[in-house]
């Protein structure tokens, strides 16, 4: 590796070396990417004509430390689509500096993705939300990136993307639409929700007076993860979609404050994924890869 790991990331170069080194470990040639939230690794199950790549055995690749992260890239196909899935990512509060959290997606997309699903496990702050819920993201808060921890922090490259990138629009809104006419097919519309994820950098869980601050303003889920990806991902040119399964309701009142925990997470995850990955394989067999 070329660059100063700990301030900068890798390098354009570093990273085709390593969509290089992985391409080599399969028959496949991703256009999709999909990261696995919290618990729901599942999907993974059900890639057909499966290849496994261990992140153990990719060079410059981060471990996961999370339980119900494994750590492991899966290509194969789901719905005839040529498919990647992150079965674990990386977290800020791992102790990872925030580009090596997003790093991944830069190796996919030179891996050749155009479109990137990212899932995750989150929690509930409107009050009209409840467990089990699906929320498709209109929007995000970086609240680590407001308050000085971009994911793009460093020199920039602009074979990767440009310095400024515009952040409106990182949602893609056809992807959106799609998902909502496809849960409409599934029955799904009673769970289907759709909002803004604003992303703390954890590891512990909101008191009552975060909850609240963060309901104030504007968020309707919370969670520990996925504005890195989403941000490197539209920097990058690709087109996102991002979806959280809400896990638990956040406390907004002392009354009802009853304490989240991973294992609550990971216990919905396994109980409420299955919804999560039809409506993702429908969405996949609908697309259209050459609309981006
Ligand atoms: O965002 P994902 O990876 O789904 O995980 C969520 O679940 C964990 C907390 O239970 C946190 O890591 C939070 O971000
Ligand atoms: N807060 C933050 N992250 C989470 C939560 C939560 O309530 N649930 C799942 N991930």
């Amino acid at each position: 590796m070329t660059t100063d790991q700990s301030a900068e990331g890798y390098s354009f170069e570093d990273i085709q070396l390593i969509a290089s080194n992985v391409l080599k470990q399969t028959r496949h040639k991703p256009s999709i990417g999909i990261i696995c939230g919290s618990g729901l690794g599942g999907l993974a199950d059900i890639v057909q004509d499966a290849e496994t790549v261990p992140y153990s055995s990719i060079p410059e690749f981060p471990v996961t430390t999370v339980k119900g992260h494994e750590g492991k890239l899966v290509f194969g196909y789901l719905e005839g689509k040529p498919v990647v899935l992150m079965r674990g990512r990386f977290h800020y509060y791992e102790g990872y500096p925030m580009w090596k959290v997003a790093m991944p997606v830069r190796v996919m997309k030179a891996m050749g993705i155009s479109t990137l699903i990212v899932t995750n496990a989150a929690g509930g702050l409107n009050e009209n939300f409840k467990t089990g819920d699906l929320m498709i993201l209109r929007d995000h808060i970086d609240l680590p990136g407001l308050t000085g921890e971009c994911v793009l922090i460093g020199k920039n490259d602009d074979r990767f993307g440009p310095r400024f990138p515009a952040m409106v629009g990182t949602y893609d809104s056809e992807l959106i639409e799609l998902a909502k006419e496809t849960a409409v097919n599934l029955g799904y519309s009673s769970i289907l929700r759709e909002g803004t994820y604003i992303m703390i950098g954890g590891p512990s869980f909101e008191t009552v007076a975060e909850s609240r601050l963060l309901r104030n303003w504007g968020a309707d889920a919370v969670g520990m993860s996925t504005v890195p990806e989403s941000v490197v991902a539209k920097h990058c040119g690709i087109r996102v979609f991002g979806i959280s399964l809400i896990t638990d309701m956040c406390s907004l009142s002392y009354d009802a404050a009853n304490a989240t925990t991973h294992e609550e997470v990971l216990a919905i995850g396994e109980k409420r994924a299955g919804d999560l990955q039809k409506l993702i394989c429908a969405m996949i067999g609908n697309m259209n890869l050459n609309n981006n």
